[in-house]
C-alpha cells in the first residue's frame, strides 16, 4: 500500500442543482386545503432503475452512523432503532410523482415515497422528494458529447478494477476514468485484479505520483483488505470485460446473483440482462454499486478546474497561465512552477496525461 497520501488531496465541492423540495400547491387552492408536503413520506434508497420504474429500498438501509466503532455516539436505543429499521428493509417499486419535474433519479439516490409502500407484488409508489447528492458520477456519450449522462449518485468512492494480465492493463482506460472521478469529486480505488498472472509494480508506479490508493487481489484470495476499503462506503464499480469484477463482486457480496436476479425479476428483466447498474448491500456494512453497462467514459462534459483541483500543488502555480491555459502548451506556466520547485514533475506528467485523455486520447495504449 503505502499510497493513500492523495486521497486527501480530492476537494469537496457543492451538488445542491439536484435539490428537488415539494412545496405546498400555491395561488389558487384555498388555504385551508394545503397540506404540509408529504409529511407521511418514508426514505428510500434507489437500489435499480428500468424504464421509469425505480427500485427502492424502505427502511432507511444507508443511515450513517456517526464516529468509529464503538464509539459512535449512538444510545443503545437508538442503535436497536437503527437494527430494526435495517432489517425492516423491503424493495418497493416506485414511479416519479409529477411535481419532481424533469430531474432525473438514478442509482444511488436517497428519495421520498407516498403512497403504497408495502412493497407486495403489483404495488407502485411515488417518488415525492429527492435528497441532495454528495456527489453525482457522469459521463457523456463521447468526446465530443457535452451532455452529461448521470450514471450513479452519491457514491463516495469509485473502484477502478483492471486485470494485471488477461486482458492486460489499459492504462489510459485508467486514467480516464480517474478524470470522472476526480471530476465528480469521488476518491478512487485502483483494484488491480489476477495478480497469480503479472506482478503490479509497473501499474502501481503509473499510479504513485497521483497518490491513487490501490489495492491487489487474486480469485480464491484474501478479501479483508478489499472489504475494509468498502466497509460503510459507498462504491461504484467500473472496469472492461473480462477484469474479474463480476467474480470480486461475487466474492463480497455471496447473494449477488440472487439480489440482481430478484431486482431484475421486479423490473421485468431477465435474469442475465441487467445492463444498467444495481446497488447490492455489503453483509458487513456499505453498498457496491456494479455498473455492468459502463465500460467507458466519454469525458466531454469535464472541466479542465476540475481535473486540476485533483493538483492543488499544481493548481496554485495556473494563476500565472494565460486565460484559458490548456496547461499542455508552450505558453502555460506549470513547467516553470515545477522547475522552481513547487511541485513535483511527475505530478505535472500524470496531470498533463489526464488532460489529455479527456481530450479524446484512444483508450488502448
Ligand atoms: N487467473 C485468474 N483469473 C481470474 C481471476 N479473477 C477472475 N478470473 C477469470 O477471469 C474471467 C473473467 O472474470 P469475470 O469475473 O467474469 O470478469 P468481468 O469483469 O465480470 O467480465 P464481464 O462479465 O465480461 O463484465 C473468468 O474466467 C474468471 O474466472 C484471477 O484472480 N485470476
Ligand atoms: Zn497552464
Amino acid at each position: 500500500m503505502g499510497a493513500d497520501a492523495g486521497r486527501g488531496q480530492l476537494r469537496k465541492r457543492e451538488y445542491d442543482e439536484e435539490d428537488v423540495r415539494v412545496r405546498p400547491g400555491k395561488g389558487s387552492r384555498p388555504r385551508t386545503r394545503r397540506r404540509p408536503a408529504h409529511d407521511d413520506a418514508v426514505a428510500a434508497f434507489v437500489v435499480a432503475v428500468d424504464r421509469g420504474r425505480y427500485t427502492c429500498l424502505v427502511g432507511d438501509p444507508i443511515a450513517e452512523v456517526p464516529g468509529e466503532d464503538g464509539e459512535d455516539g449512538l444510545s443503545a436505543r437508538e442503535r436497536k432503532e437503527r437494527r430494526q429499521r435495517q432489517e425492516e428493509a423491503r424493495p418497493v417499486m416506485a414511479m416519479r410523482a409529477r411535481e419532481l419535474g424533469r430531474k432525473g433519479i438514478v442509482v444511488g439516490d436517497r428519495v421520498s415515497l407516498v403512497g403504497d409502500t408495502s412493497g407486495r407484488t403489483d404495488t407502485l409508489s411515488r417518488i415525492v422528494r429527492l435528497e441532495p447528492r454528495i456527489s453525482m458520477l457522469r459521463r457523456s456519450a463521447d468526446d465530443t458529447d457535452e451532455v452529461e449522462r448521470p450514471i450513479v449518485a452519491n457514491a463516495d468512492q469509485l473502484v477502478i478494477v483492471t486485470a494485471l494480465a488477461d486482458p492486460p492493463p489499459r492504462p489510459r482506460m485508467i486514467d480516464r476514468m480517474l478524470v470522472a472521478a476526480f471530476d465528480a469529486d469521488i476518491e478512487p480505488l485502483l483494484c488491480l485484479t489476477k495478480a497469480d498472472l503479472a506482478a503490479p509494480d509497473d501499474l502501481v508506479a503509473r499510479y504513485e505520483p497521483l497518490g491513487v490508493p490501490y489495492l491487489v487481489v487474486r480469485k480464491g484470495g484474501e478479501l479483508d483488505e478489499v472489504r475494509s476499503r468498502l466497509t460503510d462506503r459507498l462504491s461504484v464499480l467500473v472496469g472492461h470485460s473480462g477484469v474479474g469484477k463480476s467474480t470480486l463482486v461475487n466474492a463480497l457480496v455471496p447473494d449477488a446473483g440472487r439480489a440482481v436476479s430478484h431486482v431484475n425479476a421486479v423490473t421485468g428483466r431477465g435474469r442475465h440482462t441487467s445492463s444498467s447498474a444495481v446497488a447490492l448491500e455489503l453483509p458487513g456494512g456499505g453498498w457496491i454499486i456494479d455498473t455492468p453497462g459502463v465500460r467507458s467514459f466519454g469525458l466531454g462534459h469535464v472541466s479542465i478546474d476540475n481535473v486540476l483541483a485533483a493538483f492543488p500543488a499544481l493548481s496554485e502555480g495556473t494563476v500565472h497561465c494565460p486565460k484559458g491555459c490548456s496547461h499542455r502548451g508552450e505558453e502555460c506556466s506549470l513547467d516553470k512552477w515545477v522547475a522552481e520547485g513547487h511541485a513535483d514533475p511527475l505530478s505535472l506528467a500524470s496531470l498533463r496525461r489526464l488532460l489529455a485523455s479527456r481530450d479524446g486520447a484512444p483508450d488502448d495504449d
